[in-house]
């Protein structure tokens, strides 16, 4: 199910946040929004989930503008994880789980013993099988973070929003988090800050700054030094992934001096090193 963003804009406070964005996510491919802190990405994700309503501008899946549907319809489409969960009630991560088969059910239906399985089958995917009776309240934020991809995946939705999914995570399950949610042909937009889970994982990236649409491609062309310099104010070089052959992004502080002759042939002998390993 593809996802398209057509001159979308939203103002908020008086303050213009996303500007006039256009970009398509093609069905089954992966979407990394990519962009320094406050530029709009989990802005322009709300309207997709109808969190938030543009301004000007249209958010369409499958064709269908998101406005002209209704929220069970939205819910079959686009599962979502967000940023932050305040959720506080007792509820056991069994039950937050099963929060995502309720676009499924008829008014108060029961779950089903194949609600249950797929429960089951999800929590024990993302690692979390050991805390299903756990009150979700007193998880840890990696745990947390686990339970609520698994109540995204129970969903069932041919479209996945992540904003910011790796936050609290360990780097193993960083890992497995983003090949758990790509590789099931769903169509998946995620706000990302390592540039680097970015390459890895995403068909595309966009960028973002201050609302604008600064870039959008495949990484490779996209992820460019003067790219990164203009985004995110730091230095960097653009290397190849030793094992998978990704492109990888070795960032720096911007050094406010340009580099001497001396360190520009250390960098430069630095990078050919990395490339001849490759
Ligand atoms: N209701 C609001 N009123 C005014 N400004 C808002 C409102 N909601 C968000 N903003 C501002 O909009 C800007 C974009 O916020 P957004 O959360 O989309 O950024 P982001 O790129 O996801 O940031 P981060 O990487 O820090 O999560 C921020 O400056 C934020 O303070």
């Amino acid at each position: 199910m593809n996802v398209s963003f057509d001159k979308v804009s939203v103002t908020l406070g008086g303050q213009r946040i996303v500007n006039n964005v256009s970009l398509t996510v093609p069905s089954g491919t992966v979407l990394g929004l990519l962009g320094p802190n406050g530029c709009g990405k989990s802005t322009l994700l709300r309207t997709l989930y109808r969190a938030q309503k543009p301004s000007s501008g249209v958010v369409r899946v499958d064709g269908d503008d998101v406005r002209s549907l209704g929220g069970r319809d939205v819910a079959r489409r686009i599962a979502v994880m967000a940023q932050e969960s305040t959720q506080e009630f007792p509820i056991t991560v069994r039950e937050m789980a099963m929060l995502g088969r309720v676009p499924h059910q008829r008014g108060f239906g029961a779950d089903s013993t194949a609600d249950h399985e797929l429960i089951d089958t999800a929590l024990r995917e993302v690692g979390a099988v050991h805390l299903t009776e756990r009150y979700f309240a007193g998880l840890s934020g990696g745990e947390k973070q686990r339970v609520l991809l698994a109540r995204t995946l129970v969903q069932q939705t041919p479209v996945l929003v992540l904003d910011e999914p790796t936050n609290h995570l360990d780097i193993a399950f960083q890992l497995e988090l983003m090949s758990l949610a790509t590789s099931r042909g769903l169509t998946v937009l995620t706000a990302l800050h390592d540039m680097n889970l970015a390459g890895e994982y995403c068909q595309n990236v966009a960028l973002l700054q201050a609302g604008e649409l600064q870039g959008f491609g495949r990484p490779h062309e996209v992820l460019e030094e003067n790219v990164i310099r203009a985004g995110f104010g730091v230095d960097s070089r653009r290397l190849e992934h030793p094992i998978t052959g990704r492109p990888l992004v070795a960032v720096a502080r911007l050094d406010p001096q340009p580099a001497s002759a001396a360190q520009q042939q250390h960098i430069n002998h630095e990078t050919k090193t990395v490339k001849e390993h490759a």
